[in-house]
């Protein structure tokens, strides 16, 4: 069979960690990685971003490994007029706008794009729908953390000043004993969490930072905001690492007797892992548009045989 040929859009952790998933997928090729800067430390052809058109015919799925907080809404329609694309973008107040301007592209170019993908958007929305699906009136909670959430880091390093940042997600312990209990009705993300910020910056920014981190509208605006600035070596020593994870949990009734539904992830490095589900969702591009599918679709939208690299007579034989 064909292998697919996949490129990578921006060079960044995700970047990265799609580079090494791609490298282990046998029935995946790398084509080659596009980025805004001219050379990158890395083993694969490297070209720009502004010269795509002239390698697109080469290219069945972009991997978007873009940042969300502004490279996702500025670069992704351009991907999208050209190949399918599969994209991690986890603004979720602007999914469904994101979803609907792809949708449109991706309709009038024949591909399939599929957008935000990973695990938050992504494995955590199939959770929550197959859970509440099956316990229609439950009592339904996310909890992020304790962990680095790459969103918000690439948000805080977008502020004009700031040198090096990491946002730490750290859920409430009570309130996630309570979710588990069903106890917890009414609980709001923002009241769940806490956002810890480390930033290196010069100290005359720090003031105007800081107000601009605590006034940004849905990555920290209702939140518990702690802003920490360091020196760029202590940021080196402490905060390289990138673990994550965090649960979906449901309670409710089934014909009056009580149900918990849990779903987790324990993520010794939230790049890899998110990479992974991308890179997955990519042959899903590609084998839709074989059937004769496009437009833009969500995780929701993407039977799950079409992620997995073995057939669907051996997925039912062995799985069902
Ligand atoms: N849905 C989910 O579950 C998840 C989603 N994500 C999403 O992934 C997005 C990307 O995260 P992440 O890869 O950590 O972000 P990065 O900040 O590492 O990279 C974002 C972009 O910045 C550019 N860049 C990276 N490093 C440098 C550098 N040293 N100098 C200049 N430019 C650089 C790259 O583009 P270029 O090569 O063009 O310069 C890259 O594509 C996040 O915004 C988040 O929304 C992440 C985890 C989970
Ligand atoms: N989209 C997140 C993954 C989900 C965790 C999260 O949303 C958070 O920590 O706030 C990320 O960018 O790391």
């Amino acid at each position: 069979m064909r292998k697919i040929s996949a490129a990578i859009v921006g060079y960044g952790n995700l970047g990265k960690s799609a580079e090494k998933v791609i490298a282990s997928s046998s029935d995946i090729d790398l084509y080659g990685i596009f980025s805004r800067r001219d050379s990158l430390d890395t083993g694969s052809p490297v070209f720009n971003v502004a010269d795509v058109e002239k390698h697109s015919e080469n290219i069945d799925v972009f991997y978007l490994c873009l940042g969300s907080a502004t490279d996702i809404p500025e670069m992704s329609e351009k991907f999208a007029r050209l190949a399918c694309t599969v994209d991690t973008y986890d603004n979720h107040h602007y999914v469904a706008k994101h979803y609907e301007q792809m949708d449109e592209i991706a309709k009038a170019s024949g591909n399939v794009s599929i957008v935000s993908t990973g695990w938050d958007p992504g494995m955590f929305s199939l959770n929550r729908v197959y859970a509440s699906a099956v316990l229609p009136n439950s009592d339904q909670h996310t909890f992020w953390g304790p962990g680095v959430s790459q969103g918000h880091s690439d948000a805080l390093r977008r502020i004009d000043g700031v040198q090096k940042a990491v946002q730490y997600t750290l859920p409430d312990e009570g309130a996630l004993d309570k979710a588990r209990q069903g106890n917890a009705q009414g609980l709001t993300g923002q009241q769940a969490h806490k956002r810890q910020c480390f930033v290196v910056a010069d100290e005359s920014e720090h003031a105007r930072i800081e107000k601009e981190i605590r006034e940004m509208p849905d990555y920290f605006v209702g939140y518990e905001v702690e802003i920490n600035f360091i020196s760029s070596e202590e940021f080196d020593r402490d905060h390289a690492g990138m673990p994550h994870g965090g649960y979906v949990i449901t309670t409710g009734q089934a014909n009056g007797t009580q149900d918990t539904i849990e779903y987790s992830l324990k993520l010794e490095k939230n790049a890899d892992f998110t990479a992974a589900v991308a890179v997955a969702y990519g042959r899903a591009a590609v084998r839709m548009k074989e059937q004769g599918v496009s437009g833009a679709k969500t995780v929701l939208e993407v039977a799950p045989y079409l992620i997995h690299p073995a057939p669907l007579s051996e997925l039912i034989s062995k799985n069902v």
